[in-house]
């Protein structure tokens, strides 16, 4: 069934109401901290994509890892997705962004849907409303379950992040594929068992931990669509079978906060760059819109906040 299109500032509005206002912070994922490393290509990438940052030369990146509501009180156990935002640093100065979360599937293929799935999951009475007016949310929803995408994990470097989306990759020699991207955790030995933390920040004083002792690696996988895949649709699951490994993201340690002295960083899944193309996916296209409004309510909301300190 279809529903009213939604507008970015209506879409921001309705999910600050359910999760109540915090000023200063973000809409969704408001809880998170940043972290640095470093992006290496596989060697074979530079002949499937001219992208800056797949040709093999290491690049810098900014790291994001966050709780998925918008609530940046919320516990770091509490049932939630959680997100893996990186910026890739390119030489020349441009940067391009992949935003993962955990959950494999996303349950439905528009704005409007989306904001009441979050209402929804605020305001469980509302759910057979929601599944009644978009039963094909319930598969992906139940997927979602079993891949466990909204149990608190031990830790954010023992889970997959899906960025959901299609891109669309120019090869050097102008070929085009379309690729979903997968970032999957490397066994890093030299962390040895992992330790146990408890308290409402444990998934951050164990990442902290975590860092001190070696790096945190992930492979950055990519599925190249096949014919009948439709990269359009963030709902579509595909049937291909050809998965590269496209190469490895090394998260080195925390960083200060950059926000802290006024510097807005924001993660934009429509940033790319030459090499890279957007697929007509109509959440893709919705998101940088919701961005920017959450954007200036983060900056209006500080400036708020900073004056009542006053
Ligand atoms: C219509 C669908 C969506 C809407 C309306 C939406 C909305 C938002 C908003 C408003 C923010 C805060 C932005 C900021 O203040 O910087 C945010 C952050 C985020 N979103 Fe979405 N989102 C959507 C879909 C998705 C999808 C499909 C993914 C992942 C596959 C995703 C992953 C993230 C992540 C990881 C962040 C945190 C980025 C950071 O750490 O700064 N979102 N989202």
């Amino acid at each position: 069934m279809s529903s009213n299109p939604v507008t970015p500032a209506d879409a921001v509005e309705r999910i600050q109401r359910a999760f109540g206002r915090h000023p200063g912070r973000r809409t969704l994922h408001a809880k998170g901290a940043f972290y640095e490393g470093s992006f290496v290509a596989s060697p074979d990438m530079a002949s499937r994509c001219r992208a800056q940052h797949l040709q093999g030369t290491p690049v810098t990146v900014l790291v994001r890892w966050s709780n998925g509501g918008g609530n940046p009180g919320n516990a770091d156990g509490a049932t939630d997705v959680r997100g893996l935002a990186v910026s890739f640093q390119l030489p020349d100065g441009t940067r391009t962004d992949l935003l993962g979360q955990t959950a494999p599937r996303f349950p439905v293929r528009t704005p409007e849907a989306f904001v009441e799935l979050v209402e929804a999951t605020r305001w469980p009475w509302r759910l057979p409303v929601f599944l009644a007016r978009h039963r094909d949310a319930l598969g992906p929803l139940v997927a979602n379950a079993r891949a466990k995408a909204v149990v608190a994990p031990r830790s954010y470097a023992e889970v997959d992040y899906y960025p959901i989306h299609a891109y669309r990759w120019t090869a050097p020699d102008g070929t085009e594929s379309w690729v979903r991207y997968t970032f999957r955790p490397l066994a890093t030995p030299e962390h040895g068992p992992p330790e146990r933390f408890e308290g409402p920040d444990r998934l951050r004083d164990e990442i902290v931990a975590r860092l001190a002792a070696g790096p945190v690696r992930f492979r950055l996988e990519v599925q190249v669509a096949d014919a009948g895949d439709d990269p359009h649709d963030p709902m579509s699951v595909w049937r291909s079978t050809e998965v590269l490994d496209a190469g490895t993201l090394t998260v080195t340690a925390p960083v200060e906060d950059p926000e802290a002295t006024g510097q807005v960083v924001v993660f934009d899944p429509t940033r790319i760059v030459d090499g890279i193309g957007l697929s007509d996916d109509p959440i893709l296209r919705f998101r940088p819109d919701a961005y920017s409004v959450s954007v200036d309510r983060r900056i209006s909301g500080s400036r708020e906040t900073t004056s009542q300190e006053d």
